[in-house]
């Protein structure tokens, strides 16, 4: 009874024992209530619990009841034969001791405990032995009871540490995973934080940009793109030909719109193509796009980005800048510049394919006269319409028609099989010309003129094919209009150079060819210029710079001098009246003037409206005039020069000396100043007679109350000399050569009244 009793009591408290140590949560704690639940349940003085790890041959001490904890706990020895829990181990049922000293494998520990009596239980799982519960005491040993108690204890308790294993397993799995979702949470937190950083960044790119998988799946647009594009998502994961391009099926190598998939893919690196593309309002804009390969981590190419830049702008810009470098504004064909490109083409093909060329040179007959009386606007449409007709006849491929300025037109004929053929050309506009044109109501009738050259007989280069066609048409004028000559040899000699060079200077006259350069007048006593002289010079459109004297005797010949010295006059005030509003010390300006500007008679009133249209005052003004013009001159002359003398205006005689040097005349008209003719300034160093023909022309002008102006000084002792003469007034290479207005500004700045040194003005 005594022994149910116990036993049924060892039960009870093993329950109260199961129960707390399933609420023990923690291994080591649960190890130790363990042990103190052995002590408890079969009245032990102390409990071991020891796992076993068969592998490595070693047993762990894992708790002790009591003070014995702190020594043993984790303390692992090797599982020798004959070791108590060894022996457990070994036959896989409990081991009942009475005296643990009468045994010979008892380990130091159980010596050192000093118990008499052991029960040790093994601890199983599935069946194996991983752990074993050893319960010792004084006195007493242990019965059948305690170990079926022990036994039933370490049984339940495999459970309860098995379950408890389980729970702190979970819990370390749960909080392993929990950390794992933290982490994942804080990486997607950052990645999105980062796309939302880069799709900022990429927004805020105004030009569109796309990216492209290799399958041509769009995988991602920027802000601008979407507009441009008209795409409603970021990454819409559509074929990029229907979203970019909006066409069924991908581009494809040999059409306009060129795959720059493709082409990335094949060179491997970034590519440029130009691609058209309609905006939002449906217009075309012309776009460029750059295409660079984008890589994976591993550097292998997994589709592309395309920058796209729309550069219509650019290219309407281009084409502008191009139609207005080779193209005539007012009637759209190609202008000189890419006439003579083509025309060197043309020559270069009929070189190699040994076939003739024609050049035909056109000028309007009298179209000048259509300006003039029904002005510039129905003149404009004239050429316009003209145009036109003349390429409704030459409309061969290869064949170019220009506008070459004014009312002149060229043509180039690329391949011609006889001479003839380029007659029946010319004779075909003549008589396509013959229909009148009707302008704002004006029923007009125009004819024209037209040269001929063939390459190669008249010419091997397009220079010279023009040049020769020009000479050409010179002779279709003089044959009285309205026909077309064909270049002969003749026709370049001095009388159509001469003929030719009229023309040109009619036109550079009209085409503002001309420009005037200034040479100073320096007083070099307080080192003053003291006036500028006005000197005309003609920027030919193919002879360069052409100097006065090769156009001035002609443009006097052919009366062509009156407007170009109005223009001069004109110019000359404007320019002075510009120095003055600028700043720089007064001065006067000379201009010279012809016989012919004067016979006119209408030179007065020229002089009048140059000085009112520039605000010149007239005592700015001098008037160089030859002597000639006094010897020459009537009672008008006179009269003339003394209104001009009137209004305040100076007169000079230029190159005084060459004629007769009148002081009849000097004393007649109303003179300023002297200029003594260089040809008597250049030698003066070293023939007396010049130096005494100079002295003698200072002293009477000085005499007269003349001013008196050296020309022509190149050198300091020319300057020496006529120093010591006491001219004052001089003109020359030595202070400066002519040149353009331009050119004096900083000298008048620096300068600012004081001459300091020779040749250095410009
Ligand atoms: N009716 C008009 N005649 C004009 C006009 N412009 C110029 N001309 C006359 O043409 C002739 C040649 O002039 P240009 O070639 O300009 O020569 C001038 C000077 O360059 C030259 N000169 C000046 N200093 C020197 C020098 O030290 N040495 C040197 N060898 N030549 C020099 O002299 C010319 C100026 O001459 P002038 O008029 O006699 O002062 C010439 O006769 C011009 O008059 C125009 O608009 N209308």
């Amino acid at each position: 009874m005594a022994n149910l009793k116990r036993y049924n009591d060892g039960l009870f408290k093993l329950d109260l024992w199961i129960r707390r140590l399933l609420t023990i949560g923690e291994s080591g704690a649960l190890y130790t209530a363990l042990c103190d639940g052995v002590c408890d349940i079969v009245g032990a003085g102390t409990a071991v619990f020891t796992t076993i790890d068969i592998q490595a041959g070693t047993l762990t001490y894992m708790a002790a009841s009591g003070g014995w904890n702190a020594m043993v706990k984790g303390l692992a020895v090797p599982m020798k034969s004959g070791n108590l829990c060894a022996s457990v181990v070994a036959c896989g049922t409990p081991l009942r001791i009475d005296r643990i000293s009468s045994r010979a494998d008892s380990c130091e520990l159980l010596q050192v405990m000093d118990m008499d009596a052991a029960l040790l239980v093994p601890v199983l799982e599935e069946g194996r032995v991983t752990a074993c519960l050893s319960a010792f005491r004084v006195g007493n040993p242990f019965d059948q009871i305690d170990e079926q108690l022990l036994q039933q204890y370490a049984h339940t308790a495999a459970m309860v540490l098995r379950t408890v294993h389980l729970m702190v397993d979970l819990r370390r799995h749960a909080a392993m995973l929990e950390e794992e979702n933290d982490e994942r949470t804080r990486a997607e937190q950052k990645l999105a934080e980062t796309n939302v950083f880069l799709n900022s960044v990429v927004d805020g790119v105004a030009e569109p940009m796309v990216v492209v998988g290799l399958d041509r799946r769009v995988i991602m647009t920027n802000r601008a793109a979407r507009d441009f594009f008209q795409i409603a998502e970021a990454g819409s994961d559509e074929a990029c030909h229907r979203l970019i391009h909006h066409r069924d099926t991908p581009c494809v190598r040999d059409e306009g719109m060129r795959c720059p998939l493709l082409d990335v893919r094949t060179a491997k690196r970034p590519v440029i193509a130009t691609q058209e593309h309609r905006d939002r309002s449906g217009d075309k804009r012309v776009v460029e796009v750059m295409t660079s390969p984008l890589l994976g981590s591993d550097g292998t190419a997994i589709g592309i980005i395309e920058a796209f830049r729309d550069i219509t702008d650019r290219r309407q810009a281009e084409e502008t800048i191009r139609q207005m470098a080779y193209y005539d504004s007012l009637t759209g064909l190609p202008n000189r510049r890419l006439f003579n490109d083509r025309l060197r083409q043309s020559l270069a093909l009929a070189q190699r394919s040994k076939r003739l060329l024609a050049v035909l040179f056109l000028d309007l007959d009298r179209f000048k006269l259509i300006n003039d009386t029904l002005g510039h606007a129905v003149g404009d449409k004239l050429l316009m319409q003209v145009a036109k007709r003349l390429k409704g006849v030459c409309r061969r491929d290869g064949d170019t028609v220009a506008r070459q300025g004014g009312d002149e037109f060229i043509i180039n004929l690329s391949v011609i099989s006889d001479v003839k053929d380029a007659l029946k050309v010319a004779q075909k506009i003549i008589d396509s010309l013959r229909t009148p044109f009707v302008i704002d109501g004006h029923e007009l009738f125009i004819t024209t003129s037209i040269g001929i050259s063939v390459f190669p007989y008249d010419g091997r280069t397009s220079d010279a094919l023009v040049k020769n066609a020009d000479f050409a048409m010179y002779r279709a004028k003089e044959q009285g209009r309205n026909n077309c000559q064909l270049y002969t040899p003749e026709m370049n000699s001095k009388a159509f150079e001469r003929l030719s060079l009229e023309n040109d200077l009619r036109k550079g006259l009209e085409r503002e060819e001309l420009v005037l350069y200034y040479q100073p007048k320096v007083n070099v006593d307080d080192g003053q210029i003291s006036c500028m002289e006005a000197l005309v010079r003609w920027q030919h459109p193919t002879l360069g710079l052409v100097p006065p004297a090769r156009f001035i005797p002609l443009a006097e010949e052919t009366g062509l001098i009156v407007p170009l010295g109005e223009w001069v006059l004109r110019t000359a005030c404007r320019q002075n009246r510009e120095w003055q509003k600028a700043g720089y010390p007064p001065m006067q300006v000379a201009v010279n003037i012809s016989p012919r500007q004067l016979q006119q008679g209408s030179l007065v009133e020229v002089v009048e409206r140059a000085l009112s249209d520039s605000g010149l005052a007239p005592r700015w003004l001098v008037l160089e005039v030859t002597e000639s013009i006094m010897m020459d001159g009537t009672e008008s002359t006179l009269a003339t020069f003394r209104v001009l003398e009137r209004m305040g205006i100076h007169i000079a005689i230029d190159d005084f000396g060459t004629g007769y040097s009148s002081l009849h005349y000097l004393k007649k008209f109303p003179i300023h100043a002297l200029k003594i003719d260089r040809s008597f300034i250049r030698d003066i160093t070293t023939n007396p007679d010049d130096e005494a023909i100079t002295s003698a022309v200072i002293t009477m002008s000085k005499g007269l109350n003349l001013k008196v102006v050296a020309e022509g000084v190149e050198t300091v002792e020319q300057l020496e000399v006529l120093r010591a003469l006491q001219c004052t007034h001089m003109q020359g290479h030595l202070f400066s050569r002519p040149a353009p207005a331009e050119q004096f500004a900083p000298v008048f700045g620096r300068a600012a009244g004081a001459y300091l040194g020779f040749g250095t003005w410009c």
